[in-house]
């Protein structure tokens, strides 16, 4: 049964069950009905509490049933409607979550009672809709105009404690919700239910609120550039302010037909399942996650504490897992320590905030300079600079300190596992955690593995990821992995759009616009012009040991932009240096301008090198960036690299500043179509047989051929994967 009845002396309790989180199918709306209607008729139930099976209230929509038929049978806001005008009674009993329609239900009930644990939150931005069962009418009515912005447009989860001061619940307790739900049930029997309406409520404020929301709009439009849903909430929520009730209603049905039109709801769709299917790892052996058991991590130890080192150390406390942080000297150790425990107290005092005792949250930490301290943990973690040299250093001790069924990991950006693990005498136990920076913050987790790492250490770092609350993807072993692989193509096209007569800000102007959290001039910046360099020097690209008589612009035959070389031989290194794509306002400065010394440097390489001016137009710059990053999608697919296209995104989604709202590269791709796609990089490639990056992946031409079937069917046209290493 999707939804039971039970009867507490007068009071019917009907419990939503449809696991795993009681989303709100039709069959639940249908038995949301039958329920109600039997506890309205029934003289024996004086009043009414709702509740969710398995401690968890609901997730809302069913969100698989978007786009189908299904969602059109019994509207959820009609069942709200019903539940509102309710005679007796109606108390939500709110356990785990409620969460988009969930919260939505239970602001038409009378009454709302949390546990202390739960979230609630209105987050179908996230999806790319809008709470669209009379949620922007009713939050607004319940804790005014900016309170209710906040929650819909951000679509953060928010703790019952702050639930509760917002005045979104009414009460919250520590033991069941159900129980105290069921008292303050029988307690309100008979009082008046007109002021528990939330949809006959006015709205009243001392703001302008045309002003405030015209600002809100401002606002918004910078911080989700592209994003169409952040705006309709907007719009949504002004018309509760401006209409009644039902007119609201009407108005957030239209906008939720509205943005579906757009596309975007079914992107972001697509990238929040394809989030999930990442935890369910396949290995190429064909196990699969369901196969493998996990070990438990209970202790875990961090090699280095710069930037990265210091975000998972964060990490791991917040997953109440007890560290040991070691660093080579005591500046070194000092300079980590102080930096850790000042990010730990900024966490505990929102812990403390949301009504939590830090120390029943936040694990220990303990700073030392002797690996023998390590002999204990379950897992190590090793975050030191990339340096094949000193990390094959690392691994060589933590060989010998570690006990022997310890796994040892790596955070490398691209280095290469199995050398790393060919050091140890344990490579089934090495495996690649590549973190994102600030590693406390970032979602993303790519999770590499060798050729000799074991299925057990596979569950074992996807199940950390997990635990760590990462978004977390399993990829294969090849120089850079995925995201970072990809990036090659894509920045090179940057650096020949340059040649050609765009300028940085142009190239970022356009690929902002298509909705990239940074332009790639911008993000190499952030990075440090110089890490790149490093890596070309010692390939051979670039530096003394390029051979005599290289042609400035070409390398092994191919063409070879130079550029960025020459603005790190000025010493233009990006931020970090106060110049570099950017001029910024000092070194380590945040704003970019562009620099008049650039655009003059960019003439004169021009003319030296006698190129002929053709700067692109912005929608032929995205094409040529974007394309470029597909098609080396395609190839780490025929590489059996990544698993699925899904992965690729996801990586690209919660690691790059990918806009999810276009749901990923490879979706990208399928959006436009996969014969457009090829045909415009078959155009290229010809014209430019120098660029071997832009010459079609064969899987790309492949599916093209076979007109572009959608995103899910290309596994079956990848075939087995071929290890290229
Ligand atoms: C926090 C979570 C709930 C749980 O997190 P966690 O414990 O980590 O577990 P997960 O792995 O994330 O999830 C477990 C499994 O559950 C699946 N899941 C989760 N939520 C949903 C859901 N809402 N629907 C379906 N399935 C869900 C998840 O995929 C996992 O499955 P599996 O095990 O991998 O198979 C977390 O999951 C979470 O955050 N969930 C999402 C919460 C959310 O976003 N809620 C909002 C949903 S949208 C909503 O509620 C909207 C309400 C208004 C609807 C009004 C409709 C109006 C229609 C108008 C007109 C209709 C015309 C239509 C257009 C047309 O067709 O023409």
């Amino acid at each position: 049964m999707a939804a039971t009845r039970r009867l507490v002396n007068t009071v019917a309790v009907i419990t939503i069950n449809h696991p795993p989180v009681n989303a709100l199918s039709s069959s639940v709306r249908h038995a949301l009905v039958e329920e109600f209607g039997k506890a309205s008729k029934d003289p024996t139930v004086e009043a009414i509490v709702l509740n969710g099976s398995n401690g968890k209230f609901s997730a809302g929509a069913d969100i698989r049933e978007f786009g189908t038929s299904a969602i059109k049978t019994v509207s959820l806001e009609d069942i709200n409607g019903t539940i509102e005008a309710s005679q007796k009674p109606v108390v939500a009993a709110i356990e785990g979550i409620a969460l988009g329609g969930g919260l939505e239900l239970a602001l038409a009930c009378h009454y709302r009672v949390a546990d202390i644990q739960s979230r609630v939150g209105l987050p179908e931005v996230l999806i790319g809709i809008l709470p669209a069962a009379g949620g922007t009418q009713r939050l607004p009515r319940l804790i005014g105009i900016p309170a209710a912005l906040d929650v819909i447009v951000r679509g953060r989860h928010i703790p019952a404690t702050e639930a509760l001061n917002l005045g979104i619940v009414d009460e919250v307790v520590q033991g069941s919700a159900v129980d105290a739900a069921i008292q303050l049930a029988q307690k309100v029997i008979g009082l008046p239910l007109n002021k528990r309406r939330l949809s006959t409520l006015r709205i009243s404020s001392n703001l302008n609120m045309e002003d405030f929301l015209d600002t809100t709009v401002e606002k918004t439009k910078k911080q989700f550039r592209g994003a169409q849903a952040p705006m309709a909430c907007i719009e949504a929520v002004r018309a509760s302010v401006l209409l009644p009730y039902h007119r609201g209603v009407e108005k957030e049905r239209q906008l939720f037909l509205s943005l579906w039109a757009t596309g975007q709801p079914q992107a972001q769709q697509y990238a929040f399942f394809s989030e999930r299917e990442a935890a369910k790892w396949s290995h190429p052996s064909g196990a699969r996650w369901y196969s493998e058991e996990p070990k438990l991590v209970r202790t875990a130890a961090v090699i280095g504490l710069g930037t990265m080192g210091r975000g998972i150390v964060i990490s791991l406390s917040k997953a109440n897992i007890p560290v040991i942080a070691i660093e080579q000297d005591a500046y070194q150790l000092e300079m980590g320590k102080k930096a850790v425990n000042s990010l730990l107290e900024r966490e505990a005092e929102k812990l403390k905030q949301q009504g939590f005792s830090p120390g029943s949250k936040l694990a220990s930490v303990h700073f030392t300079l002797a690996f023998g301290e390590l002999q204990d943990v379950d897992l190590v973690i090793e975050a030191v600079y990339e340096n094949m040299e000193l990390k094959k250093e690392i691994f060589r001790k933590l060989s010998s300190v570690c006990k022997s069924n310890a796994f040892l990991c790596t955070n490398t950006s691209g280095l290469n596992i199995d050398e790393i693990a060919s050091v140890t005498d344990r490579p089934n136990q090495v495996i690649g955690t590549h973190f994102f920076s600030p590693a406390n913050i970032m979602k993303l987790l790519e999770v590499v593995r060798g050729q000799q790492t074991s299925l057990t250490t596979i569950a074992t770092a996807m199940n950390l990821g997990k635990i760590l609350g990462k978004v977390t993807v399993l990829v294969g072993n090849c120089p850079l992995f995925v995201g970072n692989r990809m990036l090659g193509p894509y920045l090179e096209q940057a650096s020949y759009l340059l040649e050609e007569g765009c300028y940085p800000e142009t190239v970022d102007r356009a690929m902002e616009e298509f909705g990239f959290a940074m332009g790639p001039f911008r993000m190499m910046d952030l990075a440090g012009l110089d890490v790149g360099w490093r890596s070309r020097t010692e390939k051979g690209l670039t530096g003394a040991n390029v051979p005599q008589g290289t042609p400035a612009r070409k390398r092994l035959g191919n063409r070879y932009s130079p550029l960025a070389d020459l603005l790190c031989e000025s010493g233009r290194f990006g931020q970090k240096t106060g110049k570099g794509w950017y001029q910024y306002e000092k070194p380590g400065g945040r704003t970019a301008r562009p620099d008049p010394w650039v655009k003059d440097f960019l003439q004169k390489y021009r003319k030296t090198h006698q190129i002929k001016q053709q700067p692109s137009n912005q929608e032929q710059i995205v094409e040529r960036c974007v394309y470029a990053l597909a098609n080396e999608g395609f190839r780490i697919l025929e590489d059996g690299i990544a698993s699925c296209p899904e992965d690729i995104d996801v990586i690209y989604n919660n690691g790059y500043g990918w806009p999810k709202y276009r749901g990923g590269p490879m979706y990208y791709a399928s959006f436009v179509g996969l014969p457009k796609v090829f045909n415009t990089l078959e155009k290229y490639y010809k014209a430019n047989a120098d660029v071997p990056s832009m010459k079609p992946a064969f899987l790309l031409k492949k599916l093209a051929a076979v007109g572009g079937p959608p995103i899910k069917e290309w596994r079956l046209q990848v075939g087995k994967p071929v290890n290229k290493l």
